[in-house]
């Protein structure tokens, strides 16, 4: 090898001394003792150093590698034997954690149980998924895609309650979604919506979005379509939970099989393959999806919704360009795995969250809604930190619960932490109420390894699951599998185990089908009445496949398990009239609140081992929250806002409504969180006859003027005739009012004038033009209605009503011109009905007066109502 160029540049260029011998020349040229003979050359190049002609000049320290190494080993690594030895003996016998159980052995038993309890869940969550009914599986039940293909059915006039019962803020956000669609069939493109609808444990989260979900599939399945690529009885909006329960509850369905995603959330993305085309075609139409429970769902699972609706949606747009409305509590329980939820930022996850979600927090609990000291209280707790003690109110309330378990009640659910306490407490009600119990053996199949089939096993492997007490009459019981989500047959579904079916098998008694009492009266409809000897209308439910941890090994098996007990994580969404609760072994935040948040009030909760400690939420939620934007609803419910800074004393208030018939709407009207508000409330289309007045259209507090349209018309016989049309006012009682009966020279017009006088002055008209009434007619008798109005010397004189002229359109608008032409304004700007027309109007013959207008919203009625605030001291 050549010598380093640094050292040939200092010789002449006739040098012949280029060469310089290479490691391999030195190991060639070793000594030959029989150290060196029996060296490799990796070992000569790592252990030998080389030591060139100028280096062995006046050096003394040389030394062999091999030294250097023994002596660093002797210096660092004196005790590597004995440290060695005592891993060892750790390892075997796990002394150091046996001395800390003998410090702190309750500590140490909670440690070990709650490893237990998360691996427990792990493979429930597992399940979970595992569980959801594939599309194709189900020949003879209903299936998931018909659950799909048929939005879910809700009672109309329970639904009807359910919209009137809407609080404040649930109303706020369901006209917020109404409004969306309203807009999106009227072709004005609004922004995709991404809403959070947090709050506590039964604030009615589930309630509201049944309501919007049926709302807007109503007001959707309007848009225009194209034919050819989506049927018109596809969904518009998807309504679906992560658990089998929660999706039951609100008539969903769930995550996993309305989207078919894979078990496994592990990257790569997995695409639907040939199902895209079939799925496709059902979701095609969904304009927003609604996931409730999603204080559960992990980063992974939103993601795959995420990239899954892009796929189905072809479009590249945030859930593929669907608004979304995710419903949970983060202070409940959190998703599995230990994955941090949605709302809490974790750099290593894909964020779905921060960017695009506002929040709307519902407040009141309607649960509790009978036990309001208890229902505040629960609101204190579920945002409770670890640091904080029990204020001494809600100590004392809470104790007012706390018993001992021999005390507590049997026949109610007891709640625990974990599945061994769970268990336990399953086995000894078993044993107090059964003498006698045998056990359902599981049907366990193995493939032969000859022939490749599967045979059946005389006696089933042992396993995971429980085998099942044969004995009638009580035996609590909740189902472990989703066996049909739009059925309410769910993991977590409890039931009460009344019958046993068997058939005899080679001699042998074999059971084939339970029958159960659910405690759901509407779970399993059509798995009733499948026993012999007549309808007994019990759910009757067949044994289940699954795999065993062994190979080749399938278990036929009921899904079922005791139930007397469950545990904490099974009872989220769950509403109990009483229920015993076990603070003992919580070990995770809101596990406590969730548990002791299932009863309704006070009195029906028994709280045993009683802990304050455990009693805490998650900061991490506290922190994430507390930064989340919020959606502005104000809008919403306008007149609402504005009575709150006005003086009713000296403000009138007016409010016109086309109602589209009185009677049938008049328990809408009645719980309007804003038509209350008014103080004069016209009414027109109220289509009544007669002039008899049911006490059911009263309104508590109003004194009620009516004119019905047959009255109205006296030269017009087919109007007269027609049903429907008609006008009322409603007034507050305590103002000072005068119906003019008789305007001079006004006919053939369907209205009603009110002279107020205290608080405020002024004349009120409602008045409404049918859409087939000529306008000429009409405005010839308008313009004498003005004209005596006018000799009434009041003012401002206020004509509200429907007019059916557009003032959103560019067409001419002769009532306009009408009353402009007498010096009036209309108030009103924006739309007022669900096709985006301005139809619902309010002329003021002195606007000064007028402090606020605008139009407020309703659900029950095409015409929204219209409001204007008057002030007795405007100029
Ligand atoms: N506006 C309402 N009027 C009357 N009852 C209501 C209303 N909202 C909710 N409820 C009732 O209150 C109870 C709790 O409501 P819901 O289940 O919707 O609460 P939630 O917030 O979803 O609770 P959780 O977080 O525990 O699942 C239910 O019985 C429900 O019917």
């Amino acid at each position: 090898m050549s010598r380093p160029l640094s050292s040939l540049e200092n010789t002449t260029p006739k040098c012949s001394d280029v060469w310089m011998t290479s490691l391999t020349d030195k190991y060639k040229a070793r000594p030959e003792t029989p150290e060196f003979e029996e060296m490799c050359l990796a070992d000569f190049a790592a252990t030998c150093r080389i030591v060139y002609g100028k280096q062995t000049k006046g050096c003394d320290h040389l030394e062999s590698v091999q030294h250097i190494v023994k002596r660093n080993q002797d210096k660092y690594e004196k005790n590597s034997d004995e440290i060695e030895n005592a891993v060892e003996e750790f390892e075997q016998n796990r002394g150091v954690i046996d001395e800390w159980c003998n410090l702190a052995p309750e500590s140490e038993v909670v440690r070990l149980e709650c490893i237990e309890e998360l691996e427990a869940r792990e493979t429930d969550c597992e399940n979970e998924q595992d569980n959801v009914p594939e599309y194709s599986n189900q020949a003879n039940a209903v299936t998931e895609v018909r659950a799909i293909r048929e939005p879910p059915a809700f009672d109309p006039i329970l639904l009807r309650q359910m919209y009137q019962n809407l609080n404040k803020k649930q109303a706020c956000v369901f006209y917020a979604v109404r409004e969306w669609c309203i807009k999106r069939i009227c072709g004005l493109n609004p922004d995709q919506f991404f809403f959070y609808i947090n709050g506590g444990a039964g604030t009615g989260k589930s309630h509201l979005i049944k309501c919007i979900y049926s709302e807007a599939s109503k007001i959707l399945c309007k848009l225009p379509r194209r034919a050819e690529e989506a049927d018109i009885s596809n969904p518009t909006v998807l309504l679906t939970a992560f658990t089998g329960t929660a999706a039951f509850n609100i008539s969903g369905t769930t995550l996993h099989s309305l989207l078919k995603l894979p078990r496994s959330l592990k990257p790569p993305f997995q695409g639907l393959g040939n199902n895209l085309d079939e799925v496709r075609s059902e979701l095609l139409n969904a304009e927003i999806i609604i996931i409730d429970e999603v204080s559960m769902v992990s980063k992974p699972l939103f993601a795959y919704v995420d990239a899954r609706l892009k796929q189905i949606k072809g479009s590249q747009r945030p859930f593929g360009g669907m608004s979304v409305i995710a419903v949970g509590d983060f202070f409940q329980l959190p998703p599995v795995r230990q994955s941090k939820p949605l709302c809490v930022y974790d750099p290593c996850e894909i964020d779905l969250w921060r960017g695009h979600f506002q929040m709307i927090t519902l407040t009141e609990i309607m649960r509790q809604k009978d036990d309001v000291a208890f229902a505040e209280m629960l609101n204190r707790i579920r945002v409770k930190e670890k640091s904080e003690e029990l204020s001494e109110p809600d100590r004392a309330l809470l104790s007012q619960a706390v018993t001992e378990p021999e005390l507590c009640p049997t026949d109610v659910l007891h709640i625990f932490a974990t599945n061994k306490q769970v268990d336990s407490h399953n086995s000894a009600m078993l044993a107090l109420l059964h003498s006698h119990i045998t056990e359902i053996d599981a049907d366990d199949y193995k493939k032969d390894p000859q022939t490749g089939r599967m045979a059946r096993q005389d006696k089933p492997f042992k396993g995971n699951r429980n085998e099942l007490p044969d004995t009638l009459n009580g035996v609590r019981v909740m189902l472990t599998r989703n066996i049909d989500v739009s059925q309410g047959l769910v993991n977590g579904s409890f039931s009460t185990l009344v019958r046993v079916i068997s058939s005899e098998q080679n001699g042998v008694a074999h059971v084939t089908m339970l029958g159960l009492k659910m405690d759901d009266e509407t779970a399993g409809r059509n798995y009733r009445n499948r026993a012999p000897g007549g309808p007994d209308n019990l759910v009757y439910i067949d044994r289940a496949e699954e795999n065993m941890k062994q190979k080749g090994v399938v278990r036929r098996q009921f899904p079922i398990k005791l139930a007397f007990a469950c545990t904490i994580h099974k009872v989220q969404g769950m509403t109990r009239t009483s229920a015993v609760v076990s603070l003992k072994h919580i070990f995770e935040p809101s596990m406590a609140y969730v548990a002791v948040s299932r009863v309704t009030s006070l009195s029906g909760l028994h709280i045993v081992d009683m802990d304050e400690s455990k009693i805490y939420a998650n900061s991490q939620i506290t922190a994430a929250l507390r930064t989340m934007r919020q959606v502005n609803l104000d809008d919403m419910m306008p007149l609402l806002k504005i009575t709150q800074t006005v003086n009713g004393h000296d403000t009138l208030t007016i409010v016109h409504h086309n109602t589209e018939g009185l009677p049938c709407h008049v328990n809408d009207i009645k719980s309007h969180h804003e038509l209350c508000l008014a103080d004069v409330l016209c009414l027109t289309e109220t289509h009544l006859q007669g002039s008899f007045v049911a006490d059911s259209l009263h309104l508590e507090g109003y004194t009620m003027f009516k004119r019905n349209r047959h009255l109205s018309y006296t030269n017009v016989p087919q109007m007269a005739n027609k049903c429907g049309g008609g006008v009322a006012v409603y007034v507050k009682e305590h103002i000072q009012v005068r119906e003019k009966q008789y305007v001079h020279d006004v006919t053939d017009l369907e209205f009603l004038a009110l002279k107020v006088e205290a608080p405020v002055s002024a004349l009120i008209v409602a008045v409404y033009r049918p859409p087939d009434y000529s306008v000429t007619s009409f405005l010839s008798n308008l313009g004498s209605l003005l004209d005596s109005l006018e000799i009434m010397d009041c003012h401002p004189i206020i004509v509200c009503g429907d007019f059916n002229e557009n003032h959103l359109s560019n067409a001419s608008k002769p009532i306009l011109e009408l009353f402009q032409s007498r010096g009036y304004v209309q108030l009103i700007t924006a739309a007022t009905t669900d096709k985006n027309t301005l139809l619902d109007l309010i002329f003021i013959s002195k606007p000064q007066h007028c402090l606020h207008s605008g139009v407020m919203r309703t659900y029950y009625s095409y015409h929204n109502p219209v409001y204007c605030v008057m002030s007795s001291n405007s100029p």
